[in-house]
């Protein structure tokens, strides 16, 4: 298929003229982005969104501020196709520690996700769901056992899982590669680019540290950093990787160009 052909429709995530500030000092300065919804002949295309900054510019903060955690001082962040001003407990959040229920089951874990979703569900209906999610993120044989037992990817999958089955069609997800391998890495960039296209509104947003990997699964990135001579981090560009042909790309990092891509976002740190 022609990577290439898409189109772009409504707004789902967008943040209007978003500060804030802490006493005196301003932490975030004037956020304006809009995620739409992006669309692709014959298939599900969600969206997936790199947001990139130097340690302590602001990326937790914006990160609560987009979830609903917390208020920003002045502006507001709208999602969905109603574009509704954001609630707490609507936007899927994978942390960075993916925490998880020690003493249940992995099984038991990724039911909480279902249990917490929107739609009621049968016993039943539940376990045939998560039997299915399992087999597809190959934790099947994982199921009874305790996320202690598990590895940093493996307990990390089951988190990112677990927020799917609530129902979350809007994911953010704090430092997803950190501390893990190359191969689990390339097993999260799998997970992350199968969610994404799960469902057409399924949008991903991933704060991380690791620009390669997470332009290489995103269609857009955006670079959060101050100007010169002005308190605050705001987003200083957005590479629209669909526009550049980068996106939905398997082998991106062979495309040319796309390396220079990476130290052009780098320098702007
Ligand atoms: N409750 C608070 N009160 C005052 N300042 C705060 C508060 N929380 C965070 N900050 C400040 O906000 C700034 C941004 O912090 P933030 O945690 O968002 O950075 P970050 O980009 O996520 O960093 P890292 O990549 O290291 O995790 C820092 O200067 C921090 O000291």
């Amino acid at each position: 298929m022609n990577a290439n052909v898409y189109t772009k429709t409504g707004p789902l995530v967008c943040a209007e003229n978003v500060s804030l500030q802490y006493g005196t000092k301003t932490i975030l300065r004037d956020i304006n982005f809009c995620i739409h919804d992006i669309h692709r002949p014959n298939m599900e295309q969600g969206q997936v969104v790199s947001l990139i900054g130097r340690s302590g510019i602001g990326k937790t903060q914006l990160f609560k501020v987009l979830s609903g955690l917390i208020q920003p001082t002045q502006g507001v962040v709208k999602i969905d196709t109603d574009q509704h001003p954001v609630r707490a407990g609507e936007v899927g959040i994978v942390p960075q520690n993916y925490i998880l229920f020690n003493h249940r089951t992995i099984y038991h874990n990724l039911k909480i996700g279902l249990d917490n979703a929107a739609v009621k569900l049968t016993d039943a209906e539940k376990k045939s769901i998560i039997t299915d999610y399992a087999e597809t993120f190959q934790l099947t044989e994982h199921l009874q056992k305790y996320p202690a037992q598990l590895s940093g990817g493996q307990r990390q999958r089951v988190s990112i899982i677990q927020q799917v089955l609530t129902g979350n069609k809007f994911i953010l997800l704090d430092e997803p590669f950190s501390g893990l391998d190359v191969l689990m890495i390339d097993r999260v960039i799998q997970l992350l680019v199968k969610v994404s296209t799960l469902q057409e509104q399924n949008t991903l947003i991933i704060v991380s540290h690791d620009i390669e990997n997470a332009a290489a699964i995103s269609d857009t990135v955006w670079v959060l950093g101050c100007e010169d001579g002005k308190e605050g981090a705001t987003i200083k560009h957005e590479y629209d990787l669909c526009a550049m042909g980068y996106a939905w790309q398997p082998e991106v990092r062979k495309e040319p160009g796309f390396q220079d891509l990476i130290a052009n976002i780098k320098s702007l740190l």
